[in-house]
């Protein structure tokens, strides 16, 4: 039985469709190709983005803002998406379970991730949140919200983009770690865990949006998981996306892709902080990672899909 940690995109969950039902109806698929794990005797830990969902509430949270019903913080809304989201996973995991045959609880840890206060990354925002815009819309969008910063979202869009420091503790770990022993299935770290500042006793909430695969990387380390799956909307890791050389890896050692990550070859708010997470976890635990497709699980379980990361010194190899 192994012990692997899921990460899954916020973008996942929301494509085009923001109303709740279309969200749940790609939970419930999501759950679908999840349950796999569990068939196959797996430990699961789940964790998932937020990127859509807080930047369309904080969208909601300034449209309805008054003095008597003021627009809430983004800490404390990453704190609701995990709410609602996890919410959304409980329900459609134990609906999949059931049609399986398995008994088994499966419950959402609202987590807080400690970060630095001097973290560089509150002076850089790099963390695309919120709808793509087109660059027709730049202008109007510009206007109406000043103070926002946009970036380019690999190659699908403008986005509003905010602070995402790394995280340094899972305030929540040694609790993850007893409900996985205790054969629960966690939702953790849900939009990469309510960013906290540690100040005396107390933690802190700070406005920032912390990348869940680094999230994920960090909690997978803390409860000794013996695999890193990031589950995504490509199939794996390309060198020269979205060129015609482009090349698909199935399978890539970590000086490797470290090279290519220092060459600055990825992608930032996207692919880079997904090889980064993984390579983070193969360099710490020796044990693998998996860059690849949501629908590919039963073919990723398999060892047949994705982009597999692993601690040994290989030439790459394609797809
Ligand atoms: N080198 C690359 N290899 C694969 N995908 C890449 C690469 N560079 C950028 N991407 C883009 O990154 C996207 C995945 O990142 P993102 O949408 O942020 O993930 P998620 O929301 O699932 O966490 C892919 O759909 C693809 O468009
Ligand atoms: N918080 C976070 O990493 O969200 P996405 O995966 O949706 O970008």
């Amino acid at each position: 039985m192994a012990k692997i940690v899921v990460a899954l995109g916020g973008n996942a969950i929301l494509s085009k469709d923001a109303s709740a039902s279309a969200q749940m109806n790609a939970v419930k698929k999501t759950a679908k190709e999840l349950v796999n794990f569990i068939k196959n005797g797996d430990q699961l830990i789940i964790t998932h983005g937020n990127g859509p969902q807080v930047g369309n509430l904080l969208l909601q949270q300034s449209a309805a803002d008054t003095p008597d019903n003021p627009a809430m913080p983004l800490d404390t809304c990453g704190a609701m998406t995990q709410g609602s989201l996890g919410y959304w996973f409980q329900n459609a995991m134990r609906e999949e379970l059931l049609k399986s045959g398995i008994d088994k609880d499966v419950i959402t840890i609202i987590t807080q991730t400690i970060v630095a206060e001097n973290d560089p990354a509150f002076q850089n925002p790099s963390k695309p949140i919120g709808p793509f815009y087109t660059e027709s819309e730049l202008a109007d969008i510009k206007s109406a919200h000043p103070n926002w910063q946009l970036m380019e979202d690999a190659g699908r869009g403008y986005r509003r983009i905010v602070p995402s420091p790394r995280p340094l503790e899972i305030n929540e770990y040694r609790a993850i770690r007893q409900v996985v022993d205790d054969g629960i299935v966690p939702i953790v770290s849900g939009g990469g865990g309510v960013p906290v500042i540690k100040k005396d006793n107390k933690l802190v909430g700070t406005e920032a949006v912390i990348d869940k695969d680094f999230s994920a990387s960090k909690i997978a380390q803390l409860i000794n998981a013996d695999k890193l799956i990031i589950l995504t909307s490509v199939g794996g890791v390309f060198y020269n996306y979205g060129k015609p050389d482009a090349i698909e890896l199935k399978k890539v050692g970590l000086d490797e892709l470290q090279q290519h990550i220092d060459a600055d070859e990825f992608a930032k708010g996207s692919m880079l902080p997904k090889v980064e997470a993984a390579t983070d976890f193969v360099r710490n635990t020796g044990n693998p990672a998996v860059i690849g497709a949501l629908e590919a699980v039963k073919d990723i379980i398999a060892g047949e899909e994705g982009t597999t990361i692993i601690n040994e010194n290989i030439v790459a190899v394609a797809k």
